[in-house]
């Protein structure tokens, strides 16, 4: 694997769900294979669980990791072709990528949306310009249109916490009985987030749904409709009442509006979850990618509740990360 971008960059899905689980069951299984090779990770904004899950994975794999917060620490970075640099940026993202590829085996790098142009946005150009000026395999850490690692972690607590078996002669997960019913539902928030988190998700629920892993569904205020290109096959209402109904896994998030590009177009705390919302669910698990705010996105009395799986879903960031690495180390054709 020599990207780690969409779901596009995984042949099967089992694969690297069996991978991860592997990883989680037996850490160091593997501690010699990233011998003498170098993870380097870029942050042009804020991170906990991606920066402290990655740097363990590698480091479970043998190897050595420099981070470095390109954001505050580096150099303001110019992105532009063709421009004369007399303004704010120092460096260029082809000398700064290029260098950075010769420090390194393997690069992640995260940034951020600006928001301000879906156009700009959505070309994600940092991470393209910074592949094709390293040279190297390279690992999104979150861009602004999708966060892999999180929603392969996802996948794989699904898959964990649900009921499945592992056909080991088609190399399939099957669930045992049905499909467990998986909701991402819209959750108000003060200001304007990206949509990388549930562009994302809601793209590997989907191919997770046409390989027969889950039902899924989608369930927001009138306005924050998705990009299509990541919500093929899904269903999707402004009901979340009749969305929650018998749920088995309850995805909250808030996003931005896609439409009306970056806008807050709603603030209605009615779509917070609750316990009582719950009662209409199949005792459903609920996650969140977190960081989250308490009592404004996810009311305290479930974050505190048996129903939240936030921690054992940020756990898991490590095996995904891990089972990524393994690919990249192994199979970087
Ligand atoms: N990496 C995980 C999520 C990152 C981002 N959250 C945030 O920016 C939260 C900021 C705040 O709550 O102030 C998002 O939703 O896309
Ligand atoms: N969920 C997630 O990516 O968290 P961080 O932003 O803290 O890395």
């Amino acid at each position: 694997m020599k990207q780690f971008f969409s779901t596009n960059d995984i042949v099967s899905l089992s694969h690297i769900i069996k991978t991860a689980l592997e990883c989680k069951e037996n850490p160091f299984g593997n501690e010699y294979i990233g011998k003498h090779k170098t993870l380097g990770l870029i942050f042009l904004n804020p991170s906990l669980r991606t920066r402290m899950s990655t740097q363990k994975a590698a480091r479970n794999l043998g190897m050595e990791v420099m981070v470095l917060n390109m954001g505050t620490e580096g150099w303001a970075l110019e992105t532009r072709e063709g421009v004369v640099m007399d303004g704010a940026n120092a460096e260029h993202i082809k000398e700064a990528a290029a260098v950075m590829g010769s420090y390194c085996d393997v690069l992640g790098v995260r940034s951020f949306p600006k928001l301000d142009s879906k156009e700009e946005d959505y070309s994600d150009d940092l991470f393209f310009k910074f592949a094709n000026y390293c040279k190297k395999p390279i690992l999104s850490l979150e861009t602004a249109t999708r966060h892999p690692l999180q929603s392969l972690t996802d996948l794989i607590t699904i898959i964990e916490q649900g009921e499945y078996f592992y056909d080991a002669e088609k190399g399939n997960y099957i669930p045992k009985v049905r499909k467990p019913k998986v909701v991402l539902s819209w959750a108000p928030h003060v200001k304007a987030l990206p949509q990388a988190v549930p562009n994302s998700f809601s793209e590997w629920m989907c191919r997770a749904e046409a390989e027969g892993l889950v039902d899924f569904v989608i369930t927001h205020p009138e306005g924050y409709e998705l990009d299509e290109e990541f919500t093929k096959g899904a269903a999707i209402t402004t009901n979340q009442v009749e969305a929650l109904k018998d749920a088995d896994f309850v995805y909250v998030k808030n996003w931005s509006s896609y439409e009306d590009y970056g806008k807050v177009l709603s603030m209605d705390s009615n779509w917070m979850l609750t316990l009582e919302k719950l009662e209409a669910t199949n005792n459903a698990k609920v996650m969140h990618c977190l960081p989250v705010r308490r009592d404004l996105v996810l009311s305290s009395e479930v974050l505190d509740s048996d129903h939240s799986i936030v921690i054992e879903q940020a756990g898991n960031r490590v095996w995904a990360a891990q089972a990524v690495l393994t690919e990249m180390l192994t199979h970087n054709k």
